[in-house]
C-alpha cells in the first residue's frame, strides 16, 4: 500500500503504518481521590510534551513508559479526539474499517471519553458525537450512505441497544471478506447529528449501568456503535481516494467503485477489583463476565504481541468481535484511561501494561472496495461482449474446417471412382490373353493397355494416399483446435461431434464395399502383371 500522506498522522510513518495506537488520559481527581490521597504520593507523572508517562511505585522506583499521546487530567474533549479518533475517522472515510476504543479501570473515564453526549455542554461531547459530526460533514448526501447500529454485550450475549427485545444477536463471519457481522442488528440511516443523538440517547436508556462504589453510573456492558459508510467515487477528485484495485480500472477503466467501510467505537466495561466495587448478586455476575471477557482481550493482545501463531479469539465474544480490530485489517486507536490517585496503583499499573503491549499489535491494514450493481452490470457486460466475439470468432473457424473437410471428401470419393474406373478397364485387358501370332499382336496392345492402366492405378493410389494424409492432417489440427485452453465448451463439444463425423466418415470408407473391393482389386494387381508377364 503506497504512503499517502493525505491520511494524516497514521501513515506517516509508513513502517508505522498498521500498528495499533496507544494514547492514555489521567481523569481528573474526584472528591474521594482528594479525601483519600492528602497524604500519599502522586503514582503518576505524566511528560505529555515526550508523550511519556512514569508510573511511581514508591520514592524510590518508578518505571517510564512511552505511548503515542499522553493526555493530562486537563486536556478537552476536542484536543482528546483530534488526536485519537480523528485520523481513524478520516481513513474510515477513504476506504478502511476502524476502531477506536477505551479501555481502563471502572470509573476512569471511558464512558466519558467515547460516549459523552455534552446535552449541556457541546465542548463535552465526545468521541462517538464527534466522529459523526465529522463523517456526516464529509460524506455527500444522495451519493453516499451512513448507517449505524448500537448494541451492547452484556453477560456474553449481544443485545440490540435500538430494539432490546433483540437480545441475543447472532455473531457472525462474512465467508468472502471475512468480516465479522451482526445480521439481525438494527441499522439506522442517518443524515444529520441531531437524529444521531436521538438515536443514541435511546441506546444509552437501554444499557445495562449500576452504582457501584467505584463509579456512580458504572456500565456493566461493553458498548459497540457500528458505523457503516458507503461511499461512492462518483463525482469526486480521483486524489481523494486511494487509488485501488489497479487491476481492475485497468481492466474495467469505465467502472465507478464504491467504498464500504466500517467504524467500530467501542466503550469497554471496566475491569474492577471486586473488593474494590463492593458488588454483589448480578452485579458480580455482571463483573465476572466483564473481567474475563477483558481478561481473553488481553491474552490475545498478549498473543499478537508476541507474534504467536495461535491468537485465542474464539474465547469470548468480546474478541470474537474485535477480531478485526486486532491482527485484522482494520486501523485501530486505543485509549487507556487511568486514575491519578495512588489507592489504585495496581489497576493503573495493569492497564498501562495493556497499553504498551496492544502498541505492538501491527494489523495488515487493507481497503474496502467493492463496485456498485450498475457497475456489476457494466462489468458482466464487458464480459459478454469478449465472449461473444469469441464465440463469432469459433464458429467462423468450425465453418471453414467443416468447408475443408467437405472438400476432402469429395475429392476422396472422386479418386475413389478414377481408381475404380482404372481397375475396370485393366480387368478388361486382363480377359484378353494373346494364343495365336494374331492374338499376340493383339496380346501385345493389350499388354499396353494393361501397362497403361497400371500406370493410372499406381497414380491414383498415390494421389489417394496424399489425400489421406492431408485428411490425417486435417484431423490432427481438429484434435489441437480441442486441446487449445481457449476454445469455450460449447464450441469444444460441437468439435468433438465433428471430429466424430470426421472419424465415422472414414470408418464408414474402411468399411463401405466399394474399398473393400479396392482392397481387393490391389490385391490383385501384381498378381494380374505377373500372370500378364508369363503369358508375355
Ligand atoms: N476527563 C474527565 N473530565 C471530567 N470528568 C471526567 C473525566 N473522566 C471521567 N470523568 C468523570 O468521572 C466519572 C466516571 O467516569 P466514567 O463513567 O466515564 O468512567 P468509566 O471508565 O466509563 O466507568 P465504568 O467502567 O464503571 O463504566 C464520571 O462522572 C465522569 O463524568
Amino acid at each position: 500500500m503506497p504512503y499517502r500522506p493525505i491520511l494524516g498522522r497514521f501513515l506517516q510513518k509508513p513502517e508505522d503504518a498498521g500498528r495499533v495506537r496507544v494514547a492514555v488520559r489521567v481523569r481528573p481527581r474526584n472528591d474521594e481521590d482528594l479525601y483519600y490521597d492528602s497524604e500519599l504520593i502522586d503514582c503518576l507523572e505524566l511528560q505529555p510534551e515526550l508523550r511519556r508517562l512514569k508510573l511511581r511505585k514508591n520514592n524510590w522506583s518508578s518505571e517510564s513508559y512511552i505511548f503515542d499521546d499522553v493526555f493530562t487530567e486537563s486536556a478537552s474533549q476536542k484536543r482528546v479526539y483530534e488526536a485519537v479518533a480523528k485520523p481513524v475517522v478520516e481513513t474510515v472515510l477513504s476506504g478502511y474499517n476502524g476502531t477506536v476504543m477505551a479501555y481502563g479501570q471502572t470509573g476512569t473515564g471511558k464512558t466519558y471519553t467515547i460516549g459523552s453526549l455534552g446535552n449541556d455542554n457541546s465542548s463535552e461531547r465526545g468521541i462517538m458525537v464527534r466522529a459523526l459530526e465529522d463523517v456526516l460533514a464529509e460524506i455527500s448526501p444522495g451519493l453516499d450512505n451512513l448507517s449505524i447500529s448500537y448494541l451492547q454485550l452484556y453477560l456474553e450475549a449481544i443485545h440490540d441497544l435500538l430494539a432490546p427485545d433483540k437480545n441475543n444477536i447472532a455473531l457472525t463471519k462474512d465467508s468472502k471478506s471475512g468480516e465479522v457481522c451482526l445480521p439481525g442488528a438494527t441499522v439506522v440511516e442517518i443524515s444529520d447529528i441531531d437524529q444521531f443523538l436521538q438515536v443514541l440517547q435511546t441506546g444509552e436508556k437501554n444499557r445495562h449501568a449500576s452504582n457501584t462504589k467505584m463509579n456512580a453510573r458504572s456500565s456493566r456492558s461493553h458498548a459497540i456503535l457500528v458505523v457503516h459508510i458507503q461511499r461512492s467515487s462518483k463525482g469526486k477528485d480521483e486524489n481523494e481516494f486511494l487509488s485501488v484495485n489497479i487491476n481492475n480500472s485497468e481492466e474495467f477503466p469505465h467502472l465507478s467503485a464504491f467504498f464500504k467501510s466500517k467504524l467500530l467505537i467501542i466503550d469497554l466495561a471496566g475491569s474492577e477489583r471486586i473488593d474494590e466495587s463492593g458488588v454483589d448478586g448480578q452485579m458480580l455476575e455482571e463483573a465476572k463476565f466483564i473481567n474475563l471477557s477483558l481478561n481473553s482481550l488481553g491474552k490475545c493482545i498478549n498473543a499478537l504481541a508476541e507474534n504467536s501463531t495461535h491468537i485465542p479469539t474464539r474465547d469470548s465474544k468480546l474478541t470474537r468481535l474485535l477480531s478485526d480490530s486486532f491482527g485484522g485489517t482494520a486501523r485501530t486507536s486505543l485509549i487507556i484511561t487511568v486514575s491519578p490517585s495512588a489507592r489504585h496503583y495496581s489497576q493503573t499499573s495493569s492497564t498501562i501494561m495493556f497499553g504498551q503491549r496492544a502498541m505492538k499489535v501491527v494489523n495488515a491494514v487493507k481497503l474496502k472496495e467493492d463496485y456498485d450493481s450498475e457497475s456489476k452490470y457494466r462489468k458482466l457486460e464487458c464480459q459478454i461482449d469478449s465472449l461473444t466475439s469469441e464465440l463469432e470468432k469459433q464458429q467462423k473457424d468450425k465453418l471453414h474446417l467443416e468447408r475443408r473437410l467437405y472438400e476432402r471428401e469429395m475429392t476422396l470419393a472422386e479418386a475413389e471412382n478414377k481408381l475404380f474406373e482404372a481397375e475396370k478397364k485393366l480387368a478388361v485387358a486382363e480377359e484378353k490373353p494373346a494364343a495365336t501370332s494374331e492374338g499376340q499382336v493383339e496380346g501385345s496392345t493389350y499388354q499396353v493397355t494393361v501397362a497403361f492402366n497400371e500406370m493410372e492405378v499406381t497414380d491414383l493410389m498415390r494421389k489417394l494416399e496424399e489425400k489421406r494424409s492431408r485428411h490425417a492432417k486435417m484431423e490432427q489440427q481438429l484434435t489441437e483446435f480441442l486441446q487449445n485452453g481457449t476454445w469455450k465448451f460449447a464450441e469444444a463439444t460441437s468439435m468433438i461431434n465433428l471430429l466424430i463425423k470426421l472419424e465415422n466418415h472414414q470408418a464408414a470408407a474402411v468399411a463401405s464395399p466399394r474399398t473393400q473391393a479396392m482392397v481387393i482389386w490391389f490385391a490383385l494387381i501384381p498378381i494380374a502383371l505377373l500372370s500378364l508377364y508369363f503369358l508375355w
